[in-house]
């Protein structure tokens, strides 16, 4: 069938996308064509597909096109909110939640489709194989770091800079604790970048997608929520020695006796800056922080 198109969606809705509520609908064919396909060319399990932010639907109309047969719906227990294989999309915007109910009521009625109507950070999450996103960029950070944790396939749109910091390599000036957080899930490329133009109201900067696959990282560390932080810390300091950065960044990782770790270091880690260090070189440090201090987790 042939997917809806996504100016007359937005006619139809009588909306005007609003930039101050994260409203910027996908109008490029090609892309919202595309968007699909990232998943399916690495056989990515499609069957419960989740979208954060539905805006007119455009997307969900390719993603319902994508997703798994689906079953009825109808033996769910209520509050049950996993889709028996289709397509969840979670929606802010009381209006545009109900247009999506309105528009795709057939799918909604053949259990293919749930809408959600709420915040993506509040609202319990379904089980999903997999997310295809357009997001709002506001809270796409907050969003993402939901999302990477259950460790399942992404596709996600972002600001262009986000993203290239996402998947930004040590020594490079992207990289950061945002580097670190992210690959620390998953293996994760940008396949796209997105003009302005392609998006109605256009918003002022380029767009991206990522693919995140899900993946073991190739360190080990025995408290993530240190781990964390304390590359927070460091990054903090980012022109600063690691040296300095223990020392000076105590309040934020925890550590309670940071020269105790200092001197447990090597000294080619400690004249390092944190954008030399790889993922697992902070995780080293990580390791080693924990056998000669007990951070406090507090902060
Ligand atoms: C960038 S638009 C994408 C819309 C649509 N998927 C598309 O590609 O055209 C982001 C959508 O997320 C919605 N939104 C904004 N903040 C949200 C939040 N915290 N939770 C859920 N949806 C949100 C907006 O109302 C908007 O419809």
């Amino acid at each position: 069938m042939k997917p809806r198109d996504p100016d007359a969606l937005i006619a139809r809705a009588g909306v005007r996308g609003n930039p101050d509520r994260d409203q910027h609908f996908l109008v490029d064919d090609r892309v919202l064509d595309r968007l699909p396909t990232y998943l399916t060319d690495i056989d990515a399990d499609t069957s419960h597909v989740l979208e954060i932010g539905g805006g007119t639907g455009a997307l969900t109309d390719r993603l319902l096109a994508a997703a798994g047969d689906g079953g009825t719906g109808a033996d769910r227990d209520e509050g049950d909110r996993s889709v028996d294989g289709g397509v969840t999309v979670v929606e802010r915007d009381p209006d545009l939640a109900a247009f999506l109910r309105e528009e795709f009521a057939e799918q909604i009625d053949a259990g293919r489709l749930t809408v959600i109507e709420g915040d993506a950070l509040e609202v319990a999450l379904p089980e999903f194989s997999a997310s295809v996103s357009n997001l709002p960029y506001g809270v796409s950070s907050e969003i993402t770091f939901r999302l990477l944790p259950e460790q399942r396939p992404l596709v996600l749109m972002f600001q262009r800079e986000f993203a290239e910091r996402m998947v930004a390599e040590p020594g490079t000036s992207e990289y950061g604790r945002l580097s670190v957080s992210t690959q620390h899930y998953a293996d994760v490329e940008l396949v796209e970048t997105v003009p302005r133009q392609a998006f109605s109201p256009q918003p002022a900067v380029q767009s991206a997608v990522i693919r995140a696959v899900p993946a073991e990282p190739d360190y080990e560390v025995d408290d993530e929520d240190f781990f964390f932080r304390f590359v927070k810390a460091l990054f903090t300091q980012r022109r600063k020695t690691i040296r300095n950065g223990i020392r000076n960044t105590a309040h934020i990782s925890g550590l309670s006796d940071p020269e105790a770790v200092v001197e447990a270091t090597d000294e080619a880690v400690l004249r390092k800056r944190p954008d030399a260090m790889s993922p697992a070189a902070f995780a080293e440090l990580t390791q080693l922080a924990l056998t000669v201090d007990s951070p406090d987790g507090s902060n």
